[in-house]
């Protein structure tokens, strides 16, 4: 048997999977990841705990697939994407806390950027709207913050990564210092049609050019764990950012092929092919995995409160114990009632890009009871997607492309059979779950199998991925339009101040 171990470093936890070469999950190991709030607004994870929970999920996931080192054909490696680390090259010693995705401290940097006039120039190099999500700022703020960063890093001291970097670094004991284009497109500072870093934007932001990673492709050999970690040394043979790793698991390897995956929050990934396309509508334009030097891209949107309002419902407003008690209580009443919740806690993103608004619920009666509120919670994590999805659409029919014909899902939420459907009535178009709903995962594992010869292309993976269960329409246009106006008219609401 031939097996593969992918490595899935996320926000809340690290987790390691073996797959079978058939895609098949073998074994899987998990472990929370703890979450520093020094400030408002600010998140922070110790990069040696990533390591070191990361590492402890990969001993745990071998042992408890009865595997050994040798049986693992490769690794793949897929963490959450932008999340800064710079460490010592010589001592391996993080000089600062990751400074982690979420984290906004850095709006005055972005601010400056787009007072310079440099948001066109990042848009068509980069694919980004200049904001403090990515990569750029937070390495700016460490090497700004602590003392002396600077001046080692101009010595040749200091290495910057995201997750996947510093995972690599750590594995290889300091062999290797690289990172894959899909990460690399998270930082703002690279220019996606050359995948190299682009040096007039690493220049604005004051980094050392030598601080850099290496770049390439998503499958490529990257160098071997060494021996001491997992008993002996695995080659590195896949690497990408979690959400392009689920495209890839995903098969949606082609111009048009969408995915979304429904955490906490969502994310919205189409496969644009070779085309770089800038969207019309709000969303950004993203490096795809590559198993080619040659770049691909895809169009990306996300929802910042997608699962998390089930989350919500569960331990703010007691409404039941555990999240998978909400498809019942929704299923209770045969609608919301009228009830739609705007879950905007944290302001809207694409295509609202309202970080004002906050959440709301409108349509109450006398009559409404917490399961029409559940009913609607659900509907505003499909209504969300939908107005991202729609969006995409558009952008592709705007490029000359066909709309979005389907969408396939993953995510822990993507299990609920209620939301699949309203999801499928509300965008006109199939929903497809897959069988193997870890994609993510799966995709590094794919990524690494392809380098490895585990697989021989692309065609062979697309023959793997099986629907577990299709969602069509029910509902005709009209009503589903009339469901999303009132939905855009609560939505409005929520902005309002
Ligand atoms: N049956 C369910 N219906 C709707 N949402 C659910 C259900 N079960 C879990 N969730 C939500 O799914 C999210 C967890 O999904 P997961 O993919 O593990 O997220 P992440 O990778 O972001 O941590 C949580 O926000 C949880 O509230
Ligand atoms: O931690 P995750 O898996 O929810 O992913 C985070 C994203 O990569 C952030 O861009």
């Amino acid at each position: 048997m031939t097996y593969l171990l992918a490595l899935d470093q996320g926000t809340s936890s690290s987790r390691s999977i073996v797959f079978d070469a058939s895609g098949k999950i073998v074994a899987m190991a998990q472990k929370e990841l703890a979450q520093i709030y020094p400030e408002p607004g600010w998140v922070e994870h110790d990069p040696l705990e990533i390591w070191q929970t990361q590492l402890g999920t990969a001993q745990e996931a071998l042992a408890r697939a009865h595997l050994k080192a040798g049986d693992i054909r490769a690794i793949g490696i897929t963490n959450q994407r932008e999340t800064t680390v710079v460490w010592n090259r010589k001592t391996g010693q993080p000089i600062h806390n990751a400074i982690v995705w979420q984290d906004h401290r850095t709006e005055p940097a972005c601010a400056e950027l787009r007072d310079k006039g440099l948001e066109p120039a990042i848009l068509q190099k980069t694919g980004l709207r200049i904001d403090a999500y990515f990569s750029g700022t937070k390495l700016k703020w460490i090497l700004d913050q602590v003392p002396t960063a600077r001046a080692l890093a101009r010595k040749g001291k200091l290495a910057f990564g995201t997750i996947d970097s510093w995972l690599i670094w750590q594995l290889t004991r300091g062999q290797v210092h690289a990172t894959d284009v899909s990460n690399a497109s998270r930082t703002m500072l690279f220019n996606v049609h050359s995948n190299q870093w682009d040096e007039e934007l690493l220049q604005a932001l004051d980094i050392e050019p030598g601080m850099m990673p290496r770049v390439l492709p998503s499958g490529a050999e990257y160098g071997a764990s060494h021996a001491d970690f997992l008993g002996q040394a695995i080659p590195i043979c896949g690497v990408a950012g979690d959400q392009q790793s689920a495209l890839f698991g995903q098969a949606c390897f082609s111009e048009g092929m969408a995915k979304n995956t429904y955490g906490t929050g969502c994310f919205t990934l189409m496969h644009t092919g070779h085309k770089f396309q800038v969207s019309q509508n709000g969303l950004i334009t993203t490096s795809a995995a590559q198993i080619t030097p040659q770049p691909e891209f895809a169009i990306e949107g996300s929802v910042f409160v997608g699962g998390a309002v089930v989350q919500w419902l569960r331990d703010g407003m007691h409404a039941f114990e555990r999240s998978s008690e909400v498809e019942q209580l929704a299923r209770s009443v045969p609608d919301s009632g009228g009830v739609v919740l705007v879950p905007a806690f944290t302001g809207l993103g694409a295509p609202y890009w309202q970080p004002k608004a906050r959440g709301a619920i409108t349509g109450l009666t006398r009559g409404s009871t917490m399961a029409h509120i559940a009913r609607a919670a659900l509907e505003s994590i499909a209504f969300q997607s939908t107005a991202l999805l729609q969006a995409m659409s558009r952008d592709a029919v705007a490029a000359g492309a066909a709309p979005l014909a389907e969408v396939r899902v993953d995510g822990g939420a993507c299990v609920n059979n209620m939301l699949m459907q309203f999801q499928a009535d509300l965008l006109g178009i199939p929903v497809v779950r897959p069988t193997i709903i870890e994609t993510t995962a799966l995709g590094a594992a794919y990524l690494a199998g392809l380098t490895c010869g585990v697989y021989r292309n692309q065609q062979e993976l697309a023959d793997l991925w099986k629907v577990e269960r299709r969602f069509t329409p029910q509902l005709d246009a009209a009503h589903a339009q009339a469901l999303m106006d009132r939905w855009e008219h609560a939505v409005r609401q929520a902005c309002a101040e």
